[in-house]
Order: C-alpha cells, then sequence, then structure tokens
C-alpha cells in the first residue's frame, strides 16, 4: 500500500481475524490484497458499529483526529474503506503484531528488565506530550490500550473516548459521566466530570503501576480498589466511594519490587490538585535520568 494511500478499496480488504472490541466498535485484522497473491500489508480495521447514527459524526471526527497524529509512540492511521456505497466506513490502521501491552508484559514478565519498562514509561510518557502540544486529551489511557510494535516500541491506540480541548479552556467537562474506567480516573474526573492533561497524567501514573505489576491481573487497579472500599459498598456509588478514598489521600501501594524512584512517581501522577500534578513533559526529563539511575 503506498504510504500516501488513504482510500482502501473494500474488495481488496480480506477478513483474517478478530483483535477485540474498543471504544466505538470492533476492530479486524484484516490483509489490503490489491494483487491478490496475500503479498499484501496486513492492517488493523476498526469497524463503525452499523445503525449507531450518531456515531458516525463521532467516528468521523475520531477520523479526523487520527489522520493527524504524526508520532513514533501513537498507532498510525493508515486511512478509510468506504462500504454500502458511502454509507458505512471502517478506519485502516497499521498492525501492530505483539497486540497489547497488558497480554506482553505478562507473558514476558520473566524477562522485561526495568530498563526495559522504562523505556516503555518514557515511550507513553513522550506519546502523552506529543498529543498535549495537539491539544488532546486522551481520556482512556491505560495499559490494555497500548500497543507493542516490537520489543523495543510501544505505541498509545483507540482514541474512541479522546477530546480536543477548546481553545480558550485547559479542561474538558463531560456533561454526563462518560464511560472511562473509574480506576483510572483522576478524582475531579470522578466529582466534576472535568478531563485535562492532568488527568491523563494521573492516569499515566495508573499505567506505570499496572506496567510495574507486570500487568498481573491479581494486583490490577480495579482489584487493589475494590479490596480497599470492601464488601460494604452500600447505597454510595463505586465512584463516590473511589472520590473519597482519594480524597483522604489513599493511593495504590506499590507494586512488588518496584524501583522507589519509580514510585515516587507514579504518587506525584497521583498528586490530589491537579494543578500540583507534574506535566508530561516534566515526567520525560524525570524519565531520561532514571534510564541511568536504575540498572537493570
Ligand atoms: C479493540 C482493540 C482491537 N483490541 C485489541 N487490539 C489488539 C491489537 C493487536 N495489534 C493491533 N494493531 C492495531 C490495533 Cl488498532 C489493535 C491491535 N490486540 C488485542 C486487543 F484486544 C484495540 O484497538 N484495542 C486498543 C488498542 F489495543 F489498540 F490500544
Amino acid at each position: 500500500v503506498p504510504h500516501d494511500q488513504t482510500l482502501f478499496e473494500e474488495r481488496h480488504l480480506c477478513y483474517i481475524s478478530p483483535l477485540g472490541k474498543g471504544n466505538f466498535g470492533c476492530v479486524e485484522l484484516c490483509r489490503y490484497d490489491p494483487l491478490g497473491d496475500n503479498t499484501g500489508e496486513l492492517v488493523a480495521v476498526k469497524k463503525l458499529q452499523p445503525n449507531k447514527g450518531s456515531n458516525l459524526e463521532d467516528f468521523q471526527k475520531e477520523v479526523k483526529m487520527l489522520s493527524v497524529l504524526h508520532c513514533d509512540y501513537i498507532v498510525k492511521y493508515r486511512g478509510v474503506c468506504y462500504s454500502m456505497g458511502r454509507l458505512s466506513m471502517s478506519l485502516v490502521m497499521e498492525y501492530l503484531p505483539y497486540g497489547s501491552l497488558t497480554g506482553y508484559v505478562w507473558t514476558n514478565r520473566h524477562n522485561i528488565t526495568t530498563r526495559r519498562m522504562l523505556l516503555f514509561s518514557s515511550q507513553i510518557c513522550k506519546g502523552m506530550e506529543y498529543l498535549q502540544m495537539q491539544r488532546y486529551v486522551h481520556r482512556d489511557l491505560a495499559a490494555r490500550n497500548i500497543l507493542v510494535a516490537n520489543e523495543s516500541l510501544v505505541k498509545i491506540a483507540d482514541f474512541g473516548l479522546t477530546k480536543v480541548l477548546p481553545f480558550d479552556k485547559e479542561y474538558y467537562r463531560l456533561s454526563q459521566p462518560g464511560q472511562s474506567p473509574l480506576f483510572w480516573l483522576a478524582p475531579e474526573c470522578l466529582n466534576e466530570n472535568k478531563f485535562s492533561h492532568k488527568s491523563d497524567v494521573w492516569s499515566f501514573g495508573i499505567v506505570l503501576h499496572e506496567l510495574f505489576s507486570y500487568c498481573d491481573n491479581s494486583i490490577n487497579p480495579k482489584r487493589l480498589c475494590l479490596q480497599e472500599i470492601g464488601q460494604n459498598v452500600q447505597g454510595t456509588s463505586l465512584s463516590m466511594h473511589l472520590a473519597n478514598m482519594l480524597a483522604s489521600n489513599w493511593r495504590l501501594p506499590a507494586p512488588p519490587n518496584c524501583p522507589l524512584q519509580v514510585y515516587s512517581l507514579m504518587k506525584d501522577c497521583w498528586t490530589y490538585d491537579f494543578d500540583k500534578r507534574p506535566s508530561f513533559s516534566d515526567l520525560s526529563n524525570r524519565f531520561m535520568c532514571f534510564r541511568d539511575l536504575i540498572a537493570g
């Protein structure tokens, strides 16, 4: 596929297998094979859920948002494929063969060094720094939404919940509680549906916790929070319980064998007051120093 090509003909898009369900639809592994000889490129095709009209606009917004992102640490947009005579469309992205970070880190937990975890962390941080420059708030930063391109490269993906900040405001207020998973959300998101670069920094801290826990499901953020809340979740909603815990300064415990400097950086991302949280560029600089400092 010539890389400037942004229009994929449906008849050459050969379905191979399902990849998963993301925000706004399912994603399938396909081969774009115009020569019909199986030499075509593997691509990830995100199909829009059918007959959800409103989603078509949002979907076209996601396509538009992705098409202008050019960063080594963000999944590459390849183009679109129209079907049913332009009534439906699919988003075509590069296919990353190693899959999502959660699966990769857990499967390879015995031979991923701290050094490589810090490399992945700094790449996610740089990808978020780039997004911030474009005034994009991801709103769903989580290890499951990071893809592994190869042993030493990860990329941010799944921009289904991403919002562009208005030119005159540094935060985005959702009209009603969104579908972001609670356990990755900053207090101001839980309490006021307020999303910003600084709430993405909070989620980035949660991603570090997942990463340095080797994405071990038995100690994932949801399970640790629910353990802390205990079984006595009466009337008060889960998000209220979580907001109260965070307000009384409860935070996720340090992952087993996590370097102290890394845990202290996570805690900085979880500063209650969003104005006092570090920015992604502050965090990038700190990772630069770490990688020399922490062996492994
Ligand atoms: C919904 C979907 C498909 N889920 C999965 N994608 C891939 C997966 C594996 N390789 C991929 N290459 C490109 C893309 Cl867009 C996805 C994959 N692998 C496993 C998934 F569950 C996805 O988009 N997840 C968000 C992402 F992981 F991408 F951040």
